[in-house]
């Protein structure tokens, strides 16, 4: 088994008097792309959020690269080399796609050689780089947040849902950009609901139902395993058949 890059294990939030993850066990292996699935309300976000100090875990304990995030402030554990593209994206719709970019670059400018690659893996950030990101149709805002989010080397990027409401065309520009993306020194992990993206990218995958982590393993197995998958069908698979 490849080294755990991310590790949660017993991990609760609480959200006001909600008690939203009951016991998060979850591994992210170092390399490739791990996919959360889970039907709606699961506690996919949550956990992403609480990842990235969003929500404060009540109990339990993250680690990332070996040490311990789980109280660490949203700009440490970003600075320590996680980034999040939440599922409302995050852009500034007011801004151009130039400056959207420029303000993600918070180390400092852009580097020129990553950002010809972020153009090349995402022809429309080039193509409107003058435009108003508010301009920009749902998949190239979808495709500017995550080059917000890779502006400089992570070793690991969050992303909720980036198919969501986006055409076929779009999901398939997307997985290719992320699969290229999984090539590089990047550690994917991916919440989705469509079942065909997520299987045709994911190395690993982890079903979340009422805030536990009730299946985790590799996803080839899942898809080759149709029992498995019947089995499980009625927590995730549901509208993907
Ligand atoms: N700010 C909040 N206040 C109260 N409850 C919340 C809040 N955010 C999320 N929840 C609740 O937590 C539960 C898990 O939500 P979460 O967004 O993590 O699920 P999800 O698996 O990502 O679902 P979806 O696919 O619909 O985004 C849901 O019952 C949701 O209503």
């Amino acid at each position: 088994m490849t080294t755990p890059l991310l590790t949660l294990e017993g991990v609760h939030t609480h959200i006001g008097p909600y008690h939203i993850l009951q016991g998060v066990d979850l591994v992210v292996p170092e390399g490739g792309v791990s996919v959360l699935l889970g039907r709606n309300g699961a506690g996919k976000s949550t956990t992403l959020r609480t990842v990235m100090g969003l929500w404060t875990a009540s109990r339990g304990r993250i680690s990332f690269g070996g040490r311990e995030i789980t109280r660490l402030d949203t700009p440490s554990i970003s600075r320590s080399g996680i980034a999040f593209v939440p599922e409302n994206m995050g852009i500034f719709t007011d801004l151009t796609v130039a400056e959207n970019m420029t303000l993600a670059a918070s180390r400092g400018g852009m580097d020129p050689k990553r950002l010809a690659w972020i153009q090349d893996l995402f022809p429309p950030i080039g193509t409107f780089w003058n435009s108003s990101a508010g301009t920009l149709s749902g998949g190239q805002k979808q495709m500017l947040a995550v080059s917000r989010a890779i502006i400089e080397p992570r070793q690991l990027i969050l992303i909720d849902e980036p198919t969501k409401g986006l055409a076929p065309a779009i999901i398939k520009s997307m997985t290719d950009a992320l699969r290229q993306l999984k090539e590089t020194e990047t550690t994917i992990l991916l919440v989705e609901q469509n079942f065909a993206m997520a299987s045709s990218i994911g190395d690993t995958v982890a079903i979340m139902d009422d805030g536990h982590i009730v299946h985790a393993g590799d996803m080839a197995e899942l898809v080759a395993d149709v029992d498995l998958q019947e089995r499980l069908m009625g927590l995730s698979l549901e509208a993907h058949q």
